[in-house]
């Protein structure tokens, strides 16, 4: 038994795990209670005008709506990893609540942030399976709120990519941080569990190869500013994945060979720059300069500084 934190009544947070006394393999994890405090979801009922009627609130019991239940899950996991990685307290830091929509519209395959809110569709059953029972997809449209607090990246151009950026890799990271801290191929997937129900272990985005999807970026020179947000977030998503896994372009664009950091201080480096350092108007250069500049404010090594430059050096922003 471990605390994990305190609840809202200051009473402590266990997480807790039956073990095998012979091998120490963990034999059964009890449910986690999240340290969030601030959920409140809403159902949508297949219409679409927002907030629909609120069905679950911080506290109350599980309801008869799996998707209620299990988004009401990946924001407690999301509120989680941003409090025990960052110490952030939610979206604006002073535990600001976590209000999402959900069985929006009809087969709706997308998902947003709207400034305010989350909003989920259900899928087609074909394209996406629900969106709103995805961890990945759910962090990273908490993090347009965590970004829009913060840098507040401009939602065009260069910042766009970046904006789009932070949101696929926090998406990530709390994906990570919720597989008990394990990297896996799916770490560096977006949307994986809701994408294409009928076809394994494809995603809607790759984050070491993000050309893999046909459309995203992975080299910088290739930029121009009619490219859509979605896809210039690949020359940052791969920059992010090498930082933390070190290799080279995975399509030669660049013969740049990167030292890898572990995904934790990646993580740190650019959680510190988006809500630190980057202005709305951010470009690739800036962000290159400026996640350095977090690097060193972390107290890091020379060759970590040095693995950051690297990183951006081999997606070509030089
Ligand atoms: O949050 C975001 O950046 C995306 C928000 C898209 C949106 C914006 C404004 C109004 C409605 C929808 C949603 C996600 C996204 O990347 N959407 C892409 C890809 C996509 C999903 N469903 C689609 C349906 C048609 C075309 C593209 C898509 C997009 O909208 O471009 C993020 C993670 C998964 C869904
Ligand atoms: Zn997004």
């Amino acid at each position: 038994v471990t605390v994990k934190g305190t609840q809202a009544d200051g009473t402590p947070i266990l997480d807790k795990v039956l073990v095998n006394a012979v091998d120490g393999s963990v034999v059964a994890r009890l449910p986690t209670i999240h340290t969030a405090k601030n959920r409140e979801l809403h159902d949508l009922k297949n219409k679409t005008t927002l907030p629909g009627t609120t069905v679950r609130t911080e506290g109350q019991a599980a309801t008869s709506d799996a998707v209620v239940n299990n988004n009401y899950d990946r924001l407690g996991t999301t509120y989680d990893a941003y409090k025990e990685l960052f110490n952030r307290d939610s979206l604006d830091g002073s535990g600001g609540k976590l209000i999402s929509s959900v069985h929006y519209s009809t087969k709706y395959n997308n998902a947003y942030w709207n400034g305010t809110q989350m909003v989920y569709g259900d899928g087609d059953g074909s394209t996406f399976s629900n969106l709103a029972n995805s961890l990945d997809v759910t962090a990273h449209e908490l993090t347009h709120g965590v970004t829009s607090n913060t840098s507040n990246l401009e939602y065009s151009g260069e910042s766009g990519g970046l904006n789009e950026a932070m949101s696929d890799i926090f998406g990530n990271v709390v994906e990570y941080y919720g597989a008990g801290k394990v990297v896996s191929d799916n770490t560096w997937k977006v949307g994986e569990d809701v994408y294409t129900p009928n076809t394994a272990g494809d995603a809607l985005r790759y984050m070491n190869d993000p050309a893999k999807d046909g459309d995203s970026l992975d080299y910088y020179p290739d930029y121009t500013s009619g490219v859509d947000v979605h896809y210039s977030s690949g020359i940052a998503n791969l920059a992010f994945y090498l930082l933390s896994q070190g290799g080279k372009h995975p399509r030669s664009k660049t013969t740049v060979s990167v030292t890898a950091i572990g995904i934790e201080k990646a993580a740190q480096i650019f959680y510190r720059a988006n809500t630190q350092i980057f202005t709305a108007s951010t470009t690739f250069a800036q962000a290159k300069q400026w996640t350095g500049q977090a690097a060193q404010d972390l107290g890091y090594t020379q060759a970590e500084i040095s693995a950051v430059a690297d990183a951006w050096s081999a997606v070509g922003v030089t």
